[in-house]
């Protein structure tokens, strides 16, 4: 036998960091997972129970907390890449730290018609997540995303002329509702090193800010004809908004509410134009996915 692959690390570290703005007296709250797995000279680990290649998995997580007091933990392609870079240039064998971080929402509560200093909630499971690779030679790719951010319309979606054979039993619709969850990730030119990612900081925040707010509101204004083409309308627009972004790519299911014929109760008319009352399905889901790259 031989290792083909070999990538070890530790997953689920969760972490919190809290700035507090003496002045003000406001406070401000991040919280993160954070997953690290390292790749290098450490076969013999594997094949030769040679421990001394091996940075245990705790003195990743211990680093990755002395990282984030030292260091700003946001926006977190930044802290990813100090992460990253950390490993392959603290360990001479180690050449590539992989770091996926994934940031859970604590939006700051509204208190008596007023932001309140030091109190949040979580609006949803949406997450804003970040895959970054620190390669030795090969500079810091970054790949920035929102997962978990999920969303129906009511109408404003519509679904005909799919080719219809002898398998097709599907309707067409002209009026259906739309439900998906979001995952939307965005792959950033390579960046030579972690120099050139804090060069571009503002630019991580502006792009999920686009990003999030394009889905949004293509979502909600595109007279859908397909979660194909309203997904691309989306792509297009934030490569558009984010000069430095390379390619963009979404997978979306389709959460199927199906309508119920209610007719046999004495004529209750409750589909077409006249349906309210729907079955919301959770599996199968259909799943639409597609990568946009610039021309
Ligand atoms: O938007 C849709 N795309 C599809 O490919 C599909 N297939 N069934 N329903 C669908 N809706």
């Amino acid at each position: 036998s031989q290792l083909s692959y070999a990538r070890y690390g530790k997953d689920n570290i969760r972490l919190y960091k809290v700035h507090k703005d003496a002045k003000s007296g406001i406070q401000s709250v991040v919280e993160m997972t954070v997953r690290i797995l390292l790749e290098g000279d450490i076969e013999t680990s594997y094949t030769e129970a040679d421990n001394s290649v091996v940075v245990a998995t705790d003195t990743q997580k211990q680093t990755c907390y002395i990282l984030a007091k030292q260091n700003p933990v946001t926006p977190p392609e930044l802290f990813a890449s100090i992460v990253g870079n950390h490993f392959i240039e603290t360990y001479k064998h180690i050449h590539a730290a992989h770091v996926n971080i994934i940031v859970h929402r604590w939006t700051r509560m509204t208190i008596d018609g007023k932001p309140h200093p030091h109190s949040f909630f979580r609006d949803g499971e949406e997450t804003r997540v970040v895959e970054a690779v620190a390669r030795e030679g090969k500079g810091i790719s970054i790949r920035s995303g929102i997962k978990g951010l999920l969303v129906l319309k009511s109408t404003g979606s519509a679904f005909y002329g799919f080719h219809r054979d002898e398998y097709t039993a599907l309707p067409e619709t002209w009026d259906r509702i739309l439900s998906t969850e979001v995952e939307s990730g965005w792959h950033w030119k390579t960046f030579a090193n972690l120099q050139e990612v804090k060069s571009v900081v503002p630019k991580f925040d502006e792009a999920w800010q686009s990003a999030r707010e394009i889905t949004l509101a293509t979502f909600a204004k595109d007279n859908s004809a397909s979660v194909q083409n309203t997904m691309y309308k989306m792509c297009d627009q934030i490569l558009a908004a984010a000069p430095l972004v390379e390619a963009v790519e979404y997978s979306l299911p389709n959460k199927h509410y199906f309508e119920i014929d209610l007719s046999w109760h004495k004529g209750l008319k409750n589909t077409g134009k006249d349906a309210e009352v729907y079955a919301p399905q959770s599996n199968p889901n259909g799943l639409i996915q597609c990568t946009v790259t610039r021309k």
